[in-house]
């Protein structure tokens, strides 16, 4: 976007927020707290500076902003996040309340049965591609499942699942979930370019995925499964905080490093009381192409051993093979599209083996 039109793309959404008022009275639109302003495909997104205390005050104004964005002839989805940083400067500090109550919180994913974070310590090892062919395992169970891409840095759902376009708003300006071989899924690519997301500060990255959380209209689910952001950091822990967590599964490859990652991840989520459902141990042996022999190029049974260790529940090992990647990277997931091929069998018996250790 060239500077006259940034410049221009700012005034409008400061005259759009005229109407909206702050604690002490004065515009919105008038405010040094708003910051980073982006117009994508008629996707808006701007943000509000806030203090930590502020979070609860600021809810109202933060969805009076959004509905207010909403009405701008070019924007279709307006996205206003609150990013509270630690230390921000006195002058952000609106005159406290002695007496205010903070609003109450609408409870998150009420519809959904099961909420589970799919998670690894570390990224590339595969959790995208198993919570997509494990949400389809599920499916094939009769389950109906949901995926919601957190993985703000890389989210890849958008391309397993061949996904296009922006999310529409239904009528309580809550965002319709796509679909896609029966499943749903709302990926925090469908909202907000890459370039947008890599440049977010951790406390910006926490506030969209608070939101995602709550914005999203799913329907009633038995399963959610949650594609985390790779590791184990501060957006990690907001979603294991903020999602009603049923349990996480933890996806690792066999080697010890990737190991020693996962085992980081269990210790985060049993730090915040989240069970571990298992681990899944992805790339655990190679299927040669040519001949289909079996390489087990990590040495065999190491996360299996690794699992029992820690105490976890080993669901199941995916063999490292082209056509899964192949596949995946077309948009057509196996589990969808050869559901009683090899690759089709592991993931549905690994669905089994997770749905026999959720809670009735
Ligand atoms: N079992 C497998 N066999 C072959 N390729 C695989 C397998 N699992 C994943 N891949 C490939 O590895 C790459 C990384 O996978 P994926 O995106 O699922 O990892 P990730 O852990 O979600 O990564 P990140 O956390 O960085 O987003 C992709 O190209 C994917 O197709």
């Amino acid at each position: 976007m060239s500077d006259r039109a940034a410049a221009e793309l700012e005034q409008s959404i400061r005259a759009a927020l005229q109407a909206v008022p702050l604690p002490d009275g004065t515009a919105l639109g008038q405010s040094d707290r708003l910051a980073g302003f982006s117009l994508n495909g008629g996707s808006l997104t701007t943000t509000i500076r806030i203090t930590p205390e502020e979070a609860a005050t600021f809810a109202p104004i933060r969805a009076a902003a959004e509905a207010a964005l909403g009405q701008m002839s070019s924007v279709t989805r307006a996205m206003v996040v609150l990013t509270a940083e630690r230390g921000a400067p006195p002058d952000l500090r609106a005159p406290s309340k002695p007496d205010a109550k903070p609003a109450a919180k609408p409870p998150v994913l009420p519809d959904v049965r099961h909420v589970i974070a799919v998670a690894s310590g570390k990224g590339g090892v595969g959790k995208s591609t198993t919570t997509v062919n494990l949400a389809l395992g599920l499916r094939a169970l009769g389950l109906k499942v949901g995926i919601l891409d957190a993985d703000i840095y890389g989210p890849s759902l958008p391309t397993l699942l061949a996904l296009h376009g922006k999310p529409r708003v239904d009528a309580n300006r809550q965002l319709l979930p796509s679909e896609a071989h029966g499943i749903k899924a709302m990926s925090i690519g469908l909202l907000v370019d890459e370039e947008t997301a890599m440049i977010w500060r951790g406390p910006m990255v926490m506030s969209a995925i608070t939101q995602m959380l709550a914005e999203v209209n799913w329907g009633a689910l038995d399963v959610l499964l949650i594609d985390m952001p790779p590791g184990t950091g501060d957006a990690q822990l907001a979603i294991a905080q903020g999602a009603p967590l049923r349990g996480a599964i933890i996806v690792s490859t066999p080697q010890d490093l990737a190991l020693i990652d996962a085992r980081r991840g269990i210790t985060m989520f049993r730090k915040v009381d989240v069970p571990i459902l298992g681990m899944v141990e992805n790339m655990a042996h190679f299927i040669c192409t040519d001949c289909g022999a079996r390489h087990d190029i990590f040495g065999s049974g190491g996360a299996e051993a690794e699992a029992a260790r820690l105490g976890v529940p080993y669901l199941g090992a995916v063999p490292l093979t082209m056509e899964l990647r192949a596949a995946s990277d077309r948009g057509r997931p196996v589990v969808a599209f050869e559901p009683d091929g090899v690759l089709g069998r592991v993931y549905q018996d690994i669905a089994r083996n997770l749905v026999a250790r959720l809670p009735a």
